[in-house]
């Protein structure tokens, strides 16, 4: 089993290098990001309680959240490992994964932090709204994004370095580069 943390703040690049994770190593890909806007799409209940905080730029409650995780999670079979992009976002949520893997037998093989400095997370939002429509990439949630994420999200680093599980990467530059740093990681913690 090859258990992964796709880490960063938004537009760090998690969602790409995840496409190209997957591909590479044949792993179930979760982005909670991913499945509250399939629910918003389909118009479910849980989807306009998630609509309510993700416009506001805030993360949805825990335990809401954690949920989700688990039954996304059950629903993989025969699966050789999950990449996890936009969880955990919280200690409470780290926490929660730990002990989700460890009664499945699991654990998690490495965090990867993609590290971006914020002017150019900034562009590449902006850029990203005007290109996908995405609802929250204008420039006022973006900044409450980052907001968020410093202060209930960044504690994480800490968290997986106290657990040896820290990998920085280098989120800048070629893409293949970037690429490269994250499968040498990976392959390291294996
Ligand atoms: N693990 C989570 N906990 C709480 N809220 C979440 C979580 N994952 C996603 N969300 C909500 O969905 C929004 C979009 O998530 P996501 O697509 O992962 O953003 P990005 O890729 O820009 O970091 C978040 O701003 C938050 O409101
Ligand atoms: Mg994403």
């Amino acid at each position: 089993m090859l258990n992964i943390v796709i880490f960063g703040a938004p537009g760090s690049g998690k969602g790409t290098q995840s496409e190209r994770i997957v591909a590479k190593y044949g792993i179930n890909h979760i982005s909670t990001g991913d499945v509250l806007r399939a629910e918003i799409k389909n118009g479910t209940e849980l989807g306009k309680t998630a609509k309510g905080y993700i416009d506001q730029g805030q993360l949805l409650p825990d335990e809401l959240i954690i949920d989700i995780l688990a039954s996304t999670l059950d629903s993989f079979k025969d699966s050789k490992g999950v990449i996890f992009d936009g969880f955990p976002r919280t200690i409470a949520q780290a926490e929660a994964l730990k002990k989700m893997l460890a009664e499945r037998g699991q654990s998690v093989n490495v965090m990867l932090d993609l590290d971006v400095p914020e002017d150019e997370l900034m562009k590449r939002l902006i850029k990203r709204g005007q290109e996908s429509g995405r609802a929250d990439d204008n420039e006022e949630t973006i900044k409450k994004r980052l907001t968020v994420y410093h202060s209930q999200t960044a504690p994480l680093i800490d968290w997986y370095k106290n657990e040896k599980l820290y990998a920085h990467i280098k989120g800048i530059g070629e893409l293949e580069t970037i690429t490269a740093d994250v499968c040498k990681a990976i392959d390291a913690a294996k």
